[in-house]
């Protein structure tokens, strides 16, 4: 059986997600999402459940930078979890009394209408996990008043839920990763998904054209893009990439390769099975038949065979 890192306490949307990604995996709690990581990098867990991107707020940062610096870990599969936020307090607290809010960074962001609908004075704190957030008002002589998080974190910190869905949207939904050390990639299923970062070599006009275009010409359609400081300037970033497709298949290996051509590193993160199904639309000349036959000629060509 295998043992999986994810940012706890009990009672978080990753745990939710790591529940659903595999069932039989035993759990590894850990504070924050680099914890996580690092729990899978070192070995103490087989690997770890991170969220990635929300649909409403987009990328969660800390996930993306991480995967982005430290040893190297590869995305292996992937999970849509709808998400939806309860108000949780200490029973007998009405929303009357609620002045200190406690709540993850991704929550507070898709609940801004709530709080400044129905709390407006209320100031906000951020914990590493919204399930944190729970046990934190759950204490004897808390400072906080309330946590935002999933209702099941209630049950698990006896806190009572003044109101639930308080989203900004009904309909918002986190895209969970599992990543592993490096190792054999998951087979090509026909609606895979890839992730890269890449380093560009100089700052110069059409850089992000330049890798752009290697997508293009090749017709792999991008799911995700982001830019991510550096952290060496203002003006200094890398890229985050997710699209269509496996490495195994030629027009991805084409587009990656033409990328670790012309800039300074790219990093691999991983091809796995998306999580939606969607298989990709491949363009005339794009199919792995026809780099194939393309190959073929050209090595005639090249013996002088024309
Ligand atoms: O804090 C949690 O429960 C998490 O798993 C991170 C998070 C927070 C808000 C939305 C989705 C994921």
């Amino acid at each position: 059986m295998s043992k999986l890192a994810y940012l706890g306490p009990e009672g978080t949307f990753s745990e939710e997600a790591l529940r659903a990604l595999a069932p039989e995996a035993e759990r590894l709690p850990c504070p924050n999402i680099g914890a996580a990581l690092e729990a899978a990098r070192r070995g103490e867990a087989d690997g770890a459940v991170v969220p990635l991107e929300n649909s409403l707020e987009g990328g969660i940062t800390t996930t993306l930078d991480e995967l982005a610096g430290g040893e190297p870990l590869l995305i292996a599969a992937e999970l849509l979890l709808p998400v939806r936020f309860s108000l949780l307090a200490r029973p007998g607290t009405e929303l009357g009394h609620i002045k200190r809010v406690i709540t993850h960074n991704a929550a507070h962001t898709q609940c801004r209408g709530f709080l400044a609908r129905e709390l407006p004075d209320a100031v906000v704190i951020a914990a590493a996990s919204t399930a944190g957030a729970a046990q934190e008002v759950s204490l004897p002589g808390s400072p906080y008043d309330a946590a935002i998080a999933a209702a099941i974190a209630g049950e698990h910190y006896g806190l009572h839920e003044v109101a639930g869905g308080i989203g900004d949207r009904d309909d918002t939904v986190t895209r969970f990763v599992l990543v592993r050390r490096p190792g054999p990639l998951p087979e090509p299923t026909g609606a895979d998904r890839t992730s890269l970062v890449v380093f560009l070599a100089d700052d110069h006009p059409g850089a992000l054209l330049e890798m752009l275009t290697e997508f293009a010409v090749r017709g792999v359609n991008l799911t995700r893009i982001e830019s991510r400081p550096t952290g060496n300037g203002i003006g200094q970033y890398f890229f985050h990439f997710d699209f269509e497709g496996h490495v195994a298949d030629a027009r991805v290996g084409e587009a990656i390769s033409g990328l670790h051509r012309v800039c300074t590193d790219v990093r691999f993160l991983g091809s796995y099975p998306r999580a939606d199904g969607v298989a990709p639309q491949i363009r005339r000349g794009t199919a792995d038949a026809e780099f194939a036959e393309a190959a073929r000629w050209l090595a005639k060509v090249r013996s002088g065979d024309v």
